[in-house]
């Protein structure tokens, strides 16, 4: 959709974008001086690896002394090659950097705040979105969420709506978001449901890191244009862009160009070219993109001109010494100077009292949006024909594998529960395991512009994993239970049901803990492997005799204090069963599989299930606080 017909809709749309526009704009100047980031990376060459090479710390410049300025309705863009440092720099005036960072980043003449944290919209280059949810829910949960309490839930419906319509999304508003295996809206449409998460807090400082890349010319043209109006509207828009066309170059106030962390480039952007010149740089063809141009210059490349026979570091290091002596000093008169800030007063003047506190929305709020915002996104998953038919099928086999089996067969009895222990402590701690890994991304964005808090996040998410722990396993052991001629009463199978129940969720705090401390699902489902292996070799369950050095492992294990109560939901020590010819019987409680794990102190296992439900999720918690949290 063109920029002349979102100018259409809007009108006939009226009453919705009307609502929209009319919200306050705060006008933001961003001056940023000298801002150098360094940051120590391992000298891991072929043949230098050593286990030992923390000394070797090697430090890096990746921004070398950048200054700029962009006040409000001005839209600013970073140019530079590959590698130069444009979402370096991005992050840190956006302070989502954090590290060995200096210089002096002001807005309004003062350092970030809650309330600027409020006010700022940040787009990230790949940004994840929950793969179910339609284009309106996403947005929706967004505005319940980043609206302040102010906005009645009629209100910040509309304003998702108002923005669907901006952006021209009416056509894909109710498709879904789509993701890695599912298929979703087009990566222009993805783009502009990015935007306008961002668009709903009505930004007056918006970030976008490469708003274009991966869209035909006609997507980006769009996109930008979109961006462009929002400029024009007061707000303060700096982007990094990889290869604009030469339409959307014009379209830009300001560029700053830089070539391996140099700035080479800062001011408006119809002067660029006759700077570049007057050093000596000039197109050899009119008709060139002069963002081509200026990409090649950052890359050392110059084809025509008085330059042209030098090298390519010749050519980088000529223009970063013309920076330094050109238009350095220029910048720093023209632009750092004091005199546009009154113009724009400290942003906590022009705020309303609701803006200061760090969160928009109670706790009870957050929790609630994000739990049926989980629900509505697991259900798919939760309860897909491939989970409910994996345990109908399961269930079925291991029903007739073990089909009305008794203690004359106590073995085999003993072998029924051992796998109720086994599989209902593995599946859920598997199916958990990625839960936080794969929202990594999301998290940050969302815990970096204070969405939420941590805590209502975290509860909603093990709330709404819920169903799928407690339901599945309750269908599977009402099938089992019967089939596999467990003690048929009452008491019995609540026992038994109540065991599995709690394992469950206990292992799904040891799954979430583990993918919470690692986060990366490769590396976790590799520790996972091996924390499994370990908890039931410690267990005894394969070795009668297990070395002290490792049996403490047992006590941190869910599936050994399972086991131990499912025996004891099913056995009492003075139970009697056969033990050998002519109908000869002895006491359960001395049948030495059982004698070694124990029946008694039920209590004690039921304890120990209980701090692990709790202690896992606290370590998982813990590990979270590191996700997210803006600098
Ligand atoms: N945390 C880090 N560890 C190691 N290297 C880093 C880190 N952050 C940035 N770099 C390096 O700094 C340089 C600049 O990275 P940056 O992502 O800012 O570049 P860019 O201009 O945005 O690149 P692109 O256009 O490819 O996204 C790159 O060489 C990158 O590898």
């Amino acid at each position: 959709m063109e920029i002349e017909q979102l100018k259409d809709q809007r009108d006939s749309n009226g009453q919705e974008v009307t609502s929209f526009n009319k919200k306050q704009n705060y006008p933001v100047t961003l001056k940023f001086d000298n801002i150098v980031y360094k940051i120590k990376t391992k000298n891991r060459g072929f043949l230098k690896y050593t286990w030992k090479n923390n000394s070797k710390l090697e430090e890096k410049m990746i921004l070398k002394g950048v200054t700029g300025e962009v006040v409000a309705g001005e839209m600013l863009a970073m140019l530079g090659p590959s590698g130069s440092g444009k979402t370096t720099l991005l992050n840190a005036l956006g302070r989502r950097l954090g590290g060995d960072l200096s210089g002096s980043i002001t807005y309004n003449g003062k350092p970030f705040s809650n309330a600027m944290n409020r006010k700022t919209g940040f787009v990230a280059q790949d940004d994840k979105f929950h793969p179910h949810l339609t284009v309106t829910e996403t947005l929706v949960f967004t505005a319940l969420l980043r609206l302040p309490q102010s906005f009645t839930l009629e209100e910040k419906t509309m304003q998702a709506k108002a923005v669907i319509s901006q952006l021209g999304l009416t056509k894909c508003k109710n498709n879904i978001m789509g993701g890695a295996f599912i298929r979703g809206v087009s990566g222009g449409e993805r783009k502009r449901v990015s935007i306008g998460q961002e668009m709903l807090i009505n930004p007056s400082l918006l970030f976008l890191d490469e708003p274009t890349s991966g869209l035909d010319s006609r997507s980006a043209q769009q996109v930008v244009s979109i961006l462009l109006e929002l400029a024009k509207g007061g707000r303060t828009v700096l982007m990094s862009i990889h290869q604009p066309s030469t339409n959307i170059f014009y379209m830009f106030h300001k560029i700053l160009l830089l070539s391996d962390g140099n700035p080479l480039y800062f001011g408006k952007t119809e002067k660029s070219m006759d700077y570049f010149s007057c050093i000596g740089y000039s197109m050899s063809n009119a008709n060139t993109n002069p963002a081509d141009f200026l990409l090649d210059l950052a890359e050392g490349v110059c084809l025509g001109g008085l330059n042209s026979e030098k090298g390519l570091m010749e050519i980088k290091q000529d223009l970063v010494s013309a920076y330094k002596t050109n238009l350095l000093d220029i910048i720093k008169d023209e632009f750092l100077g004091t005199g546009n800030l009154q113009l724009t007063p400290p942003f906590e003047e022009q705020m309303d009292e609701d803006h200061f506190s760090q969160w928009n929305t109670s706790w009870i709020q957050q929790f609630l949006v994000l739990l049926k915002r989980d629900l509505k996104e697991r259900k798919h998953e939760s309860f897909s024909s491939l989970n409910v038919g994996q345990i109908l099928v399961f269930s079925c086999i291991c029903g007739l594998l073990w089909w009305q089996s008794s203690s004359t067969h106590l073995q085999d009895q003993m072998g029924f529960l051992f796998f109720y222990s086994l599989f209902w402590s593995v599946r859920p701690f598997y199916n958990s395991m990625p839960t936080f890994p794969e929202e990594r991304m999301m998290l940050t964005k969302e815990r970096s512009s204070s969405m939420y808090r941590l805590s209502s996040y975290f509860i909603a998410k093990t709330v709404a994993d819920l169903p799928m722990e407690l339901v599945l396993p309750t269908v599977f052991v009402i099938i089992t239970y019967w089939m596999g001629g467990l003690k048929p009463t009452l008491e019995h199978f609540l026992k038994t049901l109540a065991v599995i129940l709690y394992s469950a969720l206990v292992s799904q705090g040891v799954g979430l803990a583990l993918g919470a401390v690692v986060m990366n699902i490769r590396s976790a489902l590799k520790f996972g492997s091996v924390i499994v292996e370990t908890f039931f070799l410690a267990s005894g369950f394969y070795v009668q005799h297990v070395p002290k050095f490792i049996s403490w492992c047992k006590y941190i294990s869910p599936t050994y204090f399972t086991y131990k109560l499912l025996l004891a939901s099913q056995y009492k020590a003075d139970d009697l069963y056969q033990c050998g010819p002519n109908n000869a019987t002895c006491k359960i409680g001395s049948y030495p599989a059982i004698e070694k794990i124990g029946l008694g102190n039920e209590a004690i296992s039921i304890s120990a299930l209980t701090v692990m439900l709790v202690g896992y999720r606290v370590v998982a918690y813990l590990a979270l606080m590191r996700i997210g949290v803006s600098c």
